[in-house]
């Protein structure tokens, strides 16, 4: 299997994991494909076999969120990978989300902001016209410097207006200049596994 392998503190057990299996001989004939430097890194430490993205499709993708909704739209990209994410997990057939209970909402934006990448050129005219399209948020800016992404870019993160159409207001913001990728993944997700205190609860979309 080709497996598209994730980002963040979620995804990471599940590389472990996949790891472990490959080095008792329960699983053979796995290769990776990693959404970011930092999991590609992981991946190699633990004994996946990585290689690029190409356009071949992936059996599997297994990636954290930041928000999920009862249809499995997602948020993603607080920890700076969402592009990466998106050009992977769009060609797996099959995008499996892991996460804990904390990231169940009833509709995006309740917790998190939209994290919205942005070439650095021009960042502050691009997120004049993100204003403009009423957004709230900001540059993300960790410390005296921005957050720089591995693909050299900055991150917006937006707050969403109360009332919006999810669809329409990723295509505008996917569509104003600057803008590289946003971190809604809309349709993408067949099923996430949930951590709660009283056990792991399997969803598939409600719509
Ligand atoms: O860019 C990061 C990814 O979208 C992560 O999947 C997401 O931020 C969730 O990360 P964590 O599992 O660390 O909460």
């Amino acid at each position: 299997m080709r497996v598209g392998l994730g980002t963040g503190s979620t995804a990471r057990y599940a590389i472990e994991e996949i790891g472990r299996r490959i080095g008792t001989g329960e699983l053979s004939g796995v290769v990776g494909v990693a959404t970011s430097e930092a999991s590609d890194a992981l991946a190699r430490a633990v004994g996946i076999p990585v290689e690029p993205l190409d356009p071949r499709p992936l059996d599997l993708a297994i990636d954290g969120a930041d928000e999920i909704t009862p249809g499995l739209d997602l948020i993603k990209g607080l920890g700076g990978a969402l592009l990466r994410e998106k050009l992977t997990e769009v060609q797996a057939r099959r995008l499996v989300i892991i996460a804990d209970h904390t990231k169940l909402v009833t509709r995006l934006g309740e917790k998190a902001p939209l994290p919205v990448e942005i070439a650095r050129f021009g960042f502050l005219s691009t997120i004049e016209r993100l204003r403009a399209l009423g957004l709230g948020g900001r540059l993300r800016q960790p410390g005296a410097q921005p957050y720089v992404t591995d693909n050299g870019n900055y991150i917006f993160d937006a707050q969403l207006p109360a009332e919006f159409g999810a669809a329409e207001l990723g295509s505008r913001i996917k569509g104003t200049l600057g803008v590289v990728e946003t971190g809604l993944f809309l349709g993408m997700a067949e099923r996430a596994f949930v951590a709660a205190p009283d056990g792991v609860r399997e969803l598939t979309p409600q719509r």
